[in-house]
C-alpha cells in the first residue's frame, strides 16, 4: 500500500476553540513521496519500522505509539474484531516534517487492514475513524487535491487540473506540530476566529501558471515555525536564489519546500541546494490517495 505525503498551498489557521484545536481553511496536495506499508495474515500482531539512513530510526515509535497500531486498534474495535496481522512500514516522508508521514501511515493501514480482515468498511466510516486518528488523516485516504476545513479532517476535492513541481529539503531535526500552534497562539494573540479563506489559492491551481501559483501559496505557521527554527529562513533563501519561483514551509515545517518553473527547473534548483544539503527530493502533486498495490 503507497501512502503519501502531503503539503498544505494555503493554510489559514484561526484563534483556537474551546476544545483546543484551531480551525482551519486549508488546501491540501498529495505529491509523490511515498511510505509503503505491506500487511500480512499473522495469528498475532507485529509491526516492524524501516527507515532509509537519512531518517532517524529513533524518531519513529515501533511499540503501541505508532499511529498504525492505534488505526489498527480502531479498526478492529470499530468491528469488534481482534487486531491481527504482520505489518511492515517503509518510510520515506520525512517524520516529524510537516509532510504527515505518519497520517499516511495510518490511512493506508486503515485501507490494507479492511481489505486483509475482509471487512469492507463503507468509506464514510472510514474517514471518521480516520479522523479520530488526526486531523490530517482523512485527507491522506483521499489524496489528489483537497479544501481541508474544520480542525483539517473535513475534506472535500477540488480542481487542480495541472502538474506542479516541487523541490523539497528535510531537516535533520523534526518539529513538533502542537509546539508550532503553540506559538502560532503565542505570537497571535489576537487572531480572528475565522481562518484566512483558500478563494486566491484556487483560482491560482485553475490559472495552471506556476507564476500565478507561487504569489498564491500562504502558510500561518511559516511565522512561528520560522520563529523556533530562525535557521530556516537561510534554506527557503538559497533555494529562491537558485531559481525557485517560491519557497515555504511545509505545514508546520521544518521541511522547506520550493516551487518550480517545470521538471527540468526543478532539478536545476534540487542541484544548486544539493551543494549545501545531504538531502535534496524532487517531486510532483497531485497524486492519488492512500491506495493498494498488490504484488506478484
Ligand atoms: C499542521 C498540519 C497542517 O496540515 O499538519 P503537519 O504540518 O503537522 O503535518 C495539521 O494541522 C496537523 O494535523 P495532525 O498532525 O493530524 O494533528 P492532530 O494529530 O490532529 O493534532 C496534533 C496537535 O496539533 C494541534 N492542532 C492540530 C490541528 C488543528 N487544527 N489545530 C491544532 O491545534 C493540537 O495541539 C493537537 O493536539
Ligand atoms: N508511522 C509513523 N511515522 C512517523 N511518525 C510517527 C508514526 N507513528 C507515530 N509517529 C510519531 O508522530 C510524530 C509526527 O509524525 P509525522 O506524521 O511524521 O509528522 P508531521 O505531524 O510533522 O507531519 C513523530 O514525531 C512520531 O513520534
Amino acid at each position: 500500500m503507497r501512502a503519501p505525503a502531503k503539503i498544505n498551498l494555503h493554510l489559514g489557521v484561526g484563534a483556537p476553540r474551546p476544545d483546543g484545536f484551531h480551525p482551519l481553511v486549508t488546501v491540501y496536495q498529495a505529491v509523490g513521496l511515498y511510505d509503503d506499508v505491506t500487511v500480512e495474515p499473522s495469528p498475532g500482531w507485529t509491526l516492524g519500522v524501516s527507515v532509509p539512513e537519512w531518517i532517524d530510526a529513533d524518531a519513529v515509535p515501533v511499540t503501541g505509539a505508532n499511529i498504525v497500531d492505534r488505526a489498527a486498534r480502531l479498526l478492529a474495535a470499530h468491528h469488534g474484531v481482534e487486531a491481527h496481522a504482520g505489518v511492515s512500514v517503509a518510510k520515506a516522508i520525512p517524520v516529524a516534517g510537516g509532510m504527515a508521514g505518519g497520517s499516511a501511515d495510518a490511512a493506508a493501514a486503515l485501507v490494507a487492514l479492511d481489505r486483509l480482515w475482509e471487512l469492507q468498511t463503507p468509506d464514510d466510516d472510514l474517514l471518521r475513524l480516520a479522523a479520530e486518528l488526526g486531523s490530517d488523516v482523512p485527507f491522506a485516504l483521499l489524496g489528489g487535491t483537497a479544501l481541508g476545513t474544520g480542525r483539517g479532517e473535513l475534506v472535500e476535492p477540488v480542481p487542480d487540473p495541472a502538474t506542479w513541481w516541487w523541490v523539497v529539503v528535510p531537516s535533520t531535526e523534526g518539529l513538533s506540530t502542537p509546539a508550532v500552534y503553540r506559538r502560532f497562539d503565542e505570537l497571535a494573540p489576537d487572531a480572528p476566529d475565522e481562518p484566512a479563506g483558500a478563494g486566491t489559492l484556487l483560482q491560482a491551481l485553475e490559472s495552471g501558471d506556476p507564476e500565478v501559483l507561487a504569489g498564491a501559496l500562504h502558510n500561518d505557521l511559516e511565522g512561528p515555525a520560522l520563529d523556533l527554527r530562525p535557521d530556516l529562513a537561510d534554506v527557503l533563501e538559497e533555494g529562491e536564489e537558485a531559481g525557485a519561483l517560491r519557497g515555504m514551509l511545509s505545514g508546520s515545517g521544518p521541511t522547506c519546500l520550493f516551487l518550480a518553473e517545470s521538471a527540468d527547473a526543478a532539478r536545476e534548483v534540487a542541484g544548486a541546494l544539493a551543494a549545501r544539503h545531504e538531502v535534496v527530493l524532487v517531486t510532483h502533486g497531485p497524486v492519488a490517495g492512500a491506495h493498494v498495490v498488490t504484488y506478484g
